[in-house]
């Protein structure tokens, strides 16, 4: 599970620290969960927050797991007035969700009272933990990885203990490009390969919490379906606190009609891939045999990385190894080389095919149209409760200024060599496909350029019929 923050002034780290202890806290066995924060402000707020939070999960996660809490970023569960338990009332139930709500109101006292400080009038100074963080630039220091939490001493946290908390900000220097999200996704997908290299990868931007804690399963439900292999599952987009019929056209649910055809974009946030997808195999190759020459060409030259894409490719994984207790620590070394800046530039990263693609600021487009190119087809998956909730922008211009970034992302990919229309005769994207990728780009352009259009359009869904999988779920 990747979270990307990048600004502790405009992403507060409380929101960034919701979104991790709702993924903390999802319904699926720890031991096969990572949860990987990349820091693109390498900021020591955000660190000593994760810290913090990484404390707070300890008691959170094995209450909501305990008293079946539908909503597990505690932000929202103690935001309305009278808190439930899906397992129904009980005075037990009454006095540990007051603890909980004690604690969680403590978690946050430390992080405003450490916002605006400097760290060395904190608990925790440069000297100590936060000794990495002295004399950092953002965009110029070196990588730091932290491992906060490793699932090894468990007992005492719950019958199930906590998922592995791993903190990344990601080596930057003026010199060298660092690709926005698209470079950080990246970071995280080497640094986790040679960490936990998990065959399925779910990406979450810092302000987007899951708000349905089977999530996991429902993505699973469709990824491990032996009839049809989907490259990528997507959950719709949506928003908590947005205006009355959505004026601004936040709740986006573009293209969730094109299941029909080779399936729903890639939105950029609640997406769960295949490793071996991002890794640039095609649906007709599904071998994956690779010599460790090719693996050291395309991916770079750590041979620990080679080897644990030589086994995502065919699908295995090398949980057996690096996984088993006590071994996160020993990756740190090699996750630092893969995270350095100067590790792409003898390979094929963010070119086609391979990771999250450079050369569009709408990145998430561009690495779906690339997915569907090779012939993969995807899932728009749509449960109830809705799977994850986001932060909206907060007024008129914050959507402009969204929707004309998406719009000029839209056309660099139109202008470029990666046009749709091209891959319809050079590869497998299908014509309608091609069609419903035009279409997001004509539309996003036309929002962009007119809000009274946008306050017309965007609240309205596409026309396109679908197969998207709409799952029902009593709620709890
Ligand atoms: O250099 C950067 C820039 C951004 N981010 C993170 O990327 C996410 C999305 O960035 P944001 O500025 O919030 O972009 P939005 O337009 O709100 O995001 C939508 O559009 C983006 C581009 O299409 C997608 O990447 C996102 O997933 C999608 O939610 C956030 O978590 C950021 O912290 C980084 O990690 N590094």
């Amino acid at each position: 599970m990747f979270v990307t923050t990048a600004d502790p002034v405009l992403e507060p780290p409380i929101i960034t620290v919701n979104t991790v202890l709702s993924l903390m806290a999802v319904d699926y066995p720890v031991s096969k969960l990572a949860c990987y924060v990349s820091d693109d402000g390498c900021s020591p707020l955000t660190y000593y927050s994760l810290v913090e939070a990484s404390k707070f999960a300890r008691l959170w996660v094995p209450f909501c797991k305990k008293y079946n809490v539908h909503v597990r970023a505690p932000f929202r569960y103690f935001s309305v007035a009278e808190v439930s338990s899906g397992n129904g009332e009980s005075s037990e139930f009454r006095q540990e969700c007051e603890k909980m709500k004690e604690e969680y109101g403590k978690l946050c006292c430390k992080i405003e009272e450490a916002t605006g400080k400097q760290p060395s009038s904190w608990d925790v100074t440069y000297s100590g933990d936060l000794a990495a963080f002295a004399h950092v630039e953002r965009r110029n220091h070196p990588t730091i990885i932290k491992v906060i939490w490793e699932n090894k001493y468990d007992t005492w946290a719950g019958e199930e203990g906590l998922p592995h908390l791993v903190y990344i900000s990601r080596e930057k220097h003026p010199e060298h490009p660092h690709h926005y999200r698209a470079g950080a996704m990246n970071v995280l997908t080497r640094v986790s390969g040679v960490m936990t290299n998990a065959p399925l990868m779910l990406n979450m931007d810092c302000d987007m919490y899951a708000n349905n804690p089977l999530i996991v399963r429902y993505a699973m439900c469709v990824l491990l379906d032996a009839r049809r292999e989907e490259g990528f599952v997507q959950f719709p987009q949506s928003f908590y606190g947005a205006l009355k019929d959505d004026p601004f056209g936040n709740q986006l649910f573009v293209g969730a009609g094109i299941s029909g055809i080779q399936g729903a974009f890639y939105g950029g946030t609640g997406c769960f891939h295949r490793r071996k997808v991002i890794y640039g195999l095609c649906p007709v190759d599904n071998t994956g045999e690779f010599s460790e020459k090719e693996l050291l060409r395309i991916f770079g030259t750590s041979i620990e990385f080679a080897e644990s894409a030589g086994l995502a490719l065919k699908g295995h994984t090398n949980s057996q190894t690096n996984t088993s207790r006590g071994r996160l620590l020993d990756s740190v070394e090699v996750a630092n080389q893969v995270a350095g800046c100067n590790y792409e530039s003898s390979s094929n990263w963010g070119k086609p095919n391979i990771g999250w693609q450079y050369g569009s600021t709408t990145e998430d487009v561009l690495t779906g149209l690339g997915i569907h190119t090779r012939g993969w087809s995807s899932v728009m998956c749509n449960p109830y409760p809705v799977a994850f909730l986001g932060c909206a922008p907060t007024g008129g211009p914050a959507s402009l200024t969204q929707q004309k970034r998406w719009a000029t992302g839209l056309l660099e990919i139109l202008i470029s060599g990666r046009n749709p229309l091209i891959s319809v005769f050079t590869a497998k994207l299908q014509f309608r496909q091609c069609l419903a990728y035009l279409w997001i780009n004509n539309n996003s352009n036309f929002l962009s350029s007119a809000i009274p259009s946008s306050l017309l359009i965007a609240s309205s869904t596409t026309p396109i019929s679908s197969r998207s999988c709409k799952i029902q779920e009593s709620t709890s």
